[in-house]
């Protein structure tokens, strides 16, 4: 599959979603709660339906995961070797208490791995995208749009970490890492920061699900970057959990 070919209109079935979700958040939307108490507004549900659109005109045959469309069972997603895998808003929760620091999530996985990934943070202006193997790109608020690459790491090490999930075991893992500095970056931006080289690492301990990191990972994997688990694999899609394990994210010097 060519994946330079189609990545354009992927972009363009991002920014779509991207507008949309921008306007909601603009306007006085309500929150609503799902059955595990997590946060969704008329956001997530509208950015679902313009990716399931713009994904099924680009690819009429490519199967599509998404957080808001995830009752697919095990029997049928066992036979996909590649799958579209979405998160309509990631960063929910940032969404709802206006940070700004929330994403549109687009990845296709092949065989288990990220080999595309377009991530945009509509009210940043930010978006990112890359193929695995041909580089990564960031386009910035006022458009320009410039290659990306992970950095050789700092000292102090910058590390990226979930506000809103900062655990003991995580406090713990980066307490042994040495002298660092703490970034604070919502869902899969904290990616994002290693790609384009403004941070250095990202321990997850904490849930995940894979439409969380599918389309951040695939950025990093092209930036020059990995996501490993804690036995050095690594993250793969496409398993029957959902659920990701603990994982670190870095530029490669790490792994
Ligand atoms: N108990 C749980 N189970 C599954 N995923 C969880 C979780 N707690 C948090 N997450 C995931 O962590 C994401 C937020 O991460 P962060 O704190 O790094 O911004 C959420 O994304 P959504 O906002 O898309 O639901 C959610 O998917
Ligand atoms: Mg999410």
């Amino acid at each position: 599959m060519h994946y330079n070919s189609i990545l354009p209109d992927v972009i363009k079935v991002a920014d779509e979603a991207s507008e949309k979700v921008l306007h909601i958040y603009q306007s006085d939307f309500k929150v609503n709660y799902k059955e595990d108490d997590s946060p969704i507004t008329a956001a997530d549900l509208a950015s679902h339906d313009i990716i399931m659109r713009g994904l099924r005109n680009i690819s009429r045959d490519i199967p599509i995961l998404s957080e808001e469309g995830a009752d697919i069972s095990w029997e049928e997603r066992k036979h996909w070797r590649r799958f579209w895998l979405i998160d309509p808003i990631d960063g929910t929760k940032d969404f709802t208490q206006r940070t700004g620091e929330f994403t549109v999530n687009i990845a296709l996985i092949e065989d288990g791995v990220p080999v595309l990934g377009v991530v945009t943070a509509p009210a940043l202006k930010e978006a990112f995208w890359g193929i695995k193997g041909e580089g990564a790109f960031k386009r910035d608020r006022t458009g320009h749009v410039h290659r990306i690459r992970t950095s050789e790491p700092r000292d102090p090490l910058r590390i990226v970490a979930s506000k809103n999930h900062l655990n003991d075991e995580t406090r713990a893992f980066i307490d042994g890492l040495g002298a660092h500095e703490t970034l604070q970056a919502g869902s899969s931006l904290k990616f994002c920061r290693i790609a384009e080289g403004h941070a250095d690492i990202y321990p997850r301990m904490g849930p995940t699900s894979e439409w969380d990191t599918g389309a951040a990972h695939a950025v990093l994997l092209a930036a020059g970057g990995n996501v490993k688990t804690f036995e050095g694999d690594a993250l793969a899609y496409g398993k029957e959990q959902i659920l990701n394990p603990n994982f670190i994210a870095a530029g490669n010097w790490y792994f």
